[in-house]
């Protein structure tokens, strides 16, 4: 259970931080919505994610592009059945390709660009949730099996961990160094290498524990 919530959570985090070191306009962005919400005294608190939508909408765009577990698990079929006018024979084993429906073209306009504004009002995802019925956007799975912690997944792994490490720091990377967006395939995808970066504090002294 730790297993499951832990790895599938850190690789979003590192993934939609990869994708705003690439981009600073989105990192600022964040930075700039968390201070005008929560200000620089203090440190993130759960109950400041409803009010964080450009927070979320990361969160969900690095769902979409970089599913943790990007061919779920597998599934089995104990009968026959039809799916979408395809015969499944009972006794299968089932792939879903999340990974591959996050960055269908079909779905998606321009899906390979991080873009979290099209989960914003006025994106053309705004009303698409990671939750099991958008078949889109399946990053937890859906149906019977669904990733049981998804809620928490979102809310308290991704949002407030990548909320907090962005909102209390400010990231640089060595002179030089570009970002490596390669994947190791997998049960879970992390990136190949990790993001090396300095990191400066950015609040006043006594928001931070000492
Ligand atoms: C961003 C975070 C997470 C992602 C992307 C994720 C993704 C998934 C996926 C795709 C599945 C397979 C669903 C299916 O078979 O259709 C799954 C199953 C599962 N997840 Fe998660 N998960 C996350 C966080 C968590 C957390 C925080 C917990 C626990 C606290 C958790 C516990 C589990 C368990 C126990 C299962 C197996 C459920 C079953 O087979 O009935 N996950 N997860």
């Amino acid at each position: 259970m730790f297993k499951a919530g832990t790895d599938t959570s850190t690789i979003i985090v590192e993934w939609a931080l990869a994708e705003m070191l690439k981009n600073p306009t989105i990192f600022k962005r964040m930075q700039s919505e968390m201070d005008t919400v929560i200000g620089q005294d203090r440190l993130l608190e759960e109950s400041d994610i409803l009010n964080l939508p450009y927070l979320q909408a990361v969160v969900k765009e690095a769902l979409r592009l970089h599913p943790s577990t990007p061919l779920s698990l597998p599934h089995y079929s104990f009968e026959s059945c039809e799916i979408n006018g395809y015969h499944i024979p009972a006794n299968t084993r089932l792939i879903t390709n999340v990974w591959a429906i996050g960055r269908d073209p079909d779905a998606w306009d321009n899906p390979l660009e991080f873009d979290p504004d099209r989960f914003l009002p006025g994106g053309k995802a705004y009303n698409i949730e990671p939750h099991g019925n958008d078949f889109e956007f399946i990053p937890f799975g859906a149906g019977r099996r669904i990733c049981p912690g998804k809620q928490t997944g979102i809310l308290f792994f991704c949002s407030i961990f990548l909320g907090a490490v962005v909102h209390g720091f400010d990231w640089r990377l060595p002179d030089g160094e570009v970002i490596d967006m390669k994947e190791t395939p997998g049960l879970v995808m992390p990136k190949t290498i990790p993001i090396k970066a300095f990191v400066t504090p950015r609040l006043a002294s006594t928001a931070y524990p000492h």
